[in-house]
C-alpha cells in the first residue's frame, strides 16, 4: 500500500496554505507536527478529498483521491468534529455507519466492537452532551474506524485526552498502524513521542522534515525547535 502525495499545493488569495508538498506514505504511523497555521489541516483535507488542491495530486495504489474506491478505504477525524449532543454514542456510530453505507447488521456489530475498542462500552447509551472532551474524541476515533480504513487521517486527535486516555490512544494507534497508514497531526510535540514511527514537520505550508523517529537518540521537542529555527525565523 502506498499513498503518494505529489507537489500538493493550496493557494488562497493572500496566502499559500500548502506549498508543493510531496510524500510517499506506507503502512505505519506518521506524526505531522507544525505550529498553528503551518498548513496541517489544509494538507489533511486535501488528502481526504474534501478540499480541492490548487495543483498537485493524491493517489493511493493508483486510485485518485476523488474516486469512490479511495474514499471507501479512508477514515477521517476532522479537527472540529460536529457531534450530535442529543444522540447517544451508540446511535451516533449507527448513524455514521449508515452514512458510510454499512448494512444494519454490520453497523450494529461494528459499532459495538468499536465502542469496546475505545473503551466507551459503558457509556454507549448515554447522550454525547454528557461526555467529556476525551470521550468525544474517542467516539470520533471510533467513527473514523467504522469502515476498517487502510488510510486513517486524524487531525489533532490527542486534544482533550487525559494521560490515561493518551496511553490507550497510543496503543490503539500503534495497533492500527501495523497494517495501515495512519497520519495524525498535532502542535504538541510530546503527543507524538512513542506514537509515531515517522515524523513529518511543516512550517509555512512547506514540509521541512521527514524522518524515522525511534525516540532513543534525541529529545523530539529540542529537535523540532532546532528544525523550525534552522528553516526560518522564530515563531
Ligand atoms: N479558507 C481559507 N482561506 C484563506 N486562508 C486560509 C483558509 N484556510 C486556511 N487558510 C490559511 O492557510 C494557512 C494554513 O492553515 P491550516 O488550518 O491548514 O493550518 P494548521 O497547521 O492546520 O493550523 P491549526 O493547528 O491552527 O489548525 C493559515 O495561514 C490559514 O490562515
Amino acid at each position: 500500500m502506498q499513498l503518494i502525495i505529489d507537489r500538493l499545493t493550496k493557494q488562497y488569495l493572500n496566502a499559500i496554505a500548502v506549498d508543493r508538498v510531496s510524500l510517499r506514505l506506507h503502512k505505519g504511523v506518521y506524526g505531522l507536527l507544525g505550529a498553528n497555521g503551518a498548513g496541517k489541516t489544509t494538507l489533511m483535507r486535501m488528502i481526504c478529498g474534501i478540499l480541492k488542491p490548487t495543483s498537485g495530486t493524491v493517489t493511493c495504489d493508483g486510485l485518485t483521491v476523488s474516486s469512490e474506491e479511495y474514499r471507501a478505504q479512508l477514515g477521517y477525524l476532522p479537527q472540529d468534529f460536529g457531534y450530535y449532543p442529543d444522540f447517544t454514542g451508540m446511535d451516533f456510530l449507527l448513524y455514521m455507519a449508515s452514512l458510510k453505507g454499512l448494512s444494519r447488521s454490520a453497523a450494529r456489530r461494528k459499532s459495538v466492537e468499536l465502542l469496546n475498542t475505545v473503551s466507551l462500552q459503558d457509556q454507549a447509551k448515554k447522550k454525547i452532551k454528557t461526555y467529556s472532551g476525551g470521550m468525544k474524541q474517542r467516539l470520533g476515533i471510533a467513527q473514523a474506524l467504522l469502515n476498517d480504513p487502510n488510510v486513517l487521517i486524524l487531525d489533532e486527535p490527542t486534544a482533550g485526552l487525559d494521560p490515561r486516555e493518551r496511553v490507550r490512544f497510543r496503543n490503539l494507534i500503534a495497533d492500527i498502524g501495523k497494517n495501515n497508514i495512519v497520519l495524525l497531526s498535532t502542535h504538541i510535540v510530546s503527543d507524538l513521542e512513542h506514537i509515531a514511527d515517522t515524523i513529518l514537520m511543516m512550517k509555512a505550508g512547506q514540509l521541512i522534515y521527514e524522518g524515522k523517529w525511534d525516540g532513543s537518540h534525541e529529545d523530539l521537542e529540542a529537535f523540532y525547535l532546532q528544525q523550525t529555527k534552522e528553516e526560518g525565523e522564530n515563531e
